[in-house]
């Protein structure tokens, strides 16, 4: 998605969520910062890294953390993972790793479980790091913590940082896919819906529980945005949650 597109997106979830443009950009600004001293990955470097590797296939699979995404992680391994991209939406990290699966991506806004993030870095998986209003602090204390990092900002890009559009991690997982040359998505674990699984929450109590206002909030712009790419895109979507 343009900036120019996504900035009528972006003033809409400002005003639906009360979100302070100027904490995102002072979150972003700081993100920048410590990019500029710890180095950064282009876009072309994160491509490199994890596109090129794969045989620059077009394949890539996302994984979210909903109440499938364990039963969708089984389905993907019917797929020939050597041809995918594997890109992780924050908390279905913890489910990939229980599986021995290693994402070659982990999309973050660094507001989930950090040890399983340092457990990804330690196997080489490049991080899409995202600041916004709301994660200034995770930003600061563990942003430099992982080696491979491309910033992302939701605002106006600055300095290091991209926007390829998109709000939770799931979705912005899917716009980057996109930016990298998606053909072909595979979603896994994309329920939306107001069920959150203990990917999304570690402190639920069981499985799964019922998402909070916000967060089902956040789910439908999600969905919203995952409709907005199968309209106004060419990439073949295969969404696990239909099959
Ligand atoms: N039912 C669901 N529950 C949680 N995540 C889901 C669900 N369906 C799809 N997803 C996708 O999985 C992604 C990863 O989940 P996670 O809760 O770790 O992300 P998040 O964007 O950091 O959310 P939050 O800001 O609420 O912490 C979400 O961003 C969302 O796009
Ligand atoms: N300001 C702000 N921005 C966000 C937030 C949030 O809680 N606050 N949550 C997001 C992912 O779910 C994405 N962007
Ligand atoms: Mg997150």
């Amino acid at each position: 998605m343009d900036i120019n597109e996504w900035e009528v997106w972006y003033k809409e979830i400002l005003e639906d969520f009360g979100f302070s443009r100027d904490d995102d950009e002072k979150s972003a600004d700081l993100l920048d910062k410590i990019l500029d001293d710890h180095g950064f990955l282009t876009l072309e470097d994160l491509y490199d890294e994890t596109v090129y590797k794969k045989n620059d296939t077009g394949k890539f699979i996302v994984f979210g953390a909903g109440p499938s995404l364990k039963k969708h992680i089984e389905d993907s391994k019917s797929y020939n993972l050597d041809e995918y991209v594997l890109i992780s939406a924050d908390g279905a990290t913890t489910a990939l790793l229980e599986e021995d699966i290693i994402p070659d991506i982990i999309a973050t806004d660094l507001d989930g479980k950090i040890s399983d993030l340092l457990t990804a870095n330690a196997h080489g998986v490049s991080f899409v790091i995202h600041a916004h209003g709301n994660n200034e602090e995770n930003i600061d204390l563990f942003s430099g913590s992982f080696d491979k990092i491309l910033g992302t900002t939701q605002s106006v890009p600055v300095g290091n940082l991209y926007n390829f559009g998109g709000f939770t991690d799931g979705d912005r997982a899917m716009f980057l896919a996109i930016a990298l040359g998606a053909d072909e998505m595979v979603l896994a674990g994309m329920d939306f819906g107001t069920i959150v699984t203990k990917y999304s929450r570690p402190n639920i109590e069981g499985e799964t529980g019922p998402a909070d206002e916000i967060k089902t909030k956040k789910l439908i712009y999600a969905e919203r945005l995952l409709n907005w790419i199968l309209e106004n895109t060419d990439v073949k979507v295969i969404n696990l949650v239909d099959n």
